[in-house]
């Protein structure tokens, strides 16, 4: 998965991933109207609803940007009709041949995490057909319960060429209540990062990276600076630019001398582009996926020219 995920951000010179994190606030009126006047104001309507938003925003987006993420408890408060919205949108993302990074942050103990990870990540079995649900090249996982919680999901990166991020730094204010507690062996999110490196040393690919990356947020450089350092061969997944805070120039870090490790997301900062107060004058509600495609390559320009 991170050789194909290399070679999509090569292709398109671009290290960024669109996240799909919709919310009726930012969806356009004219999609809402259309959508509750058939099926009323019901779950089945959102589901519908955040279907056609994110196919619009990856037609928009599908030939300059690797990959998408798309944040699944935006869908799941829904119920399941937000979950079928979620897997119709992850199987848009592929035909469109562009890469999903699922955002599923799960974590549990190994009986409940090879649930977790047959089902996101590897093939479920029904009456001896298998099926890939989810249709994700990547999710997000939360390495708190440690690597018995996450041996289920290597097993299947193997089978499948499947990716994981761990979170080892997020990008949210209060982080550092546990992420940054001193331990013996330094910080609790630097032990977190040896782990998760050695945890994807058999896993690394042709392109010298592991199929186990990090979760590291824009918002702590500082961090990521010594992270990077620790974490030679981990990708990092890296939240928290545009609507957080999250600069360009402070992205150097994150990435290695080769130009490559990290690949950036921005949600809100793209998908709701049109409704910033620059662009309310410059973009109809209809247009919002013009809007959330010159986002992006305003992101991919800001980061070209702040990081190489
Ligand atoms: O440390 C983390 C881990 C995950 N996220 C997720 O990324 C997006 C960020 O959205 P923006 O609108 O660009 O702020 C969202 O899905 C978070 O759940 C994160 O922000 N930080």
């Amino acid at each position: 998965m991170i050789d194909r995920l290399i070679k999509e951000i090569n292709k398109k010179q671009n290290p960024t991933v669109i996240g799909l994190d919709p919310r009726l606030e930012i969806i356009p009126t004219f999609i809402k109207e259309e959508y509750f006047e058939k099926y009323g104001k019901t779950p089945k309507a959102v589901g519908k609803i955040f279907y056609r938003f994110n196919k619009e925003i990856i037609d928009s987006i599908y030939d300059i940007v690797p990959a998408v993420k798309p944040q699944i408890a935006m869908y799941e408060q829904y119920g399941p009709e937000g979950v079928e919205s979620y897997i119709r949108t992850t199987e848009y993302a592929k035909e469109k041949g562009i890469m999903v990074i699922g955002d599923i942050k799960r974590g549990d103990i190994t009986s409940t995490a090879e649930a977790y990870a047959e089902g996101h990540i590897g093939k479920v079995e029904i009456e001896e057909k298998s099926q890939d649900i989810y249709n994700q090249d990547a999710i997000t996982l939360n390495p708190y319960l440690g690597f018995d919680s996450i041996e289920p999901y290597v097993k299947y990166c193997k089978k499948y060429d499947k990716g994981l991020f761990i979170l080892v730094k997020t990008s949210n204010p209060n982080s550092g209540e546990i992420q940054d507690l001193e331990t013996n062996e330094g910080k609790l999110y630097e032990k977190v990062g040896r782990l998760v490196t050695k945890w994807g040393e058999e896993l690394i690919g042709e392109s010298g990276y592991s199929q186990i990356g990090a979760v590291v947020g824009a918002t702590h450089p500082e961090q990521a600076k010594e992270l990077r350092k620790i974490m030679p061969n981990t990708y990092f997944l890296v939240p928290g630019y545009g609507a957080q805070g999250g600069k360009a120039e402070d992205l150097k870090a994150y990435f290695n001398k080769d130009g490559l490790g990290a690949i950036i997301n921005s949600s809100r900062g793209i998908i709701a582009a049109y409704l910033k107060e620059e662009n309310r004058s410059r973009f109809s509600e209809h247009e919002f996926s013009l809007a959330a495609r010159e986002a992006a390559l305003c992101m991919k320009e800001d980061l070209q020219k702040n990081l190489f």
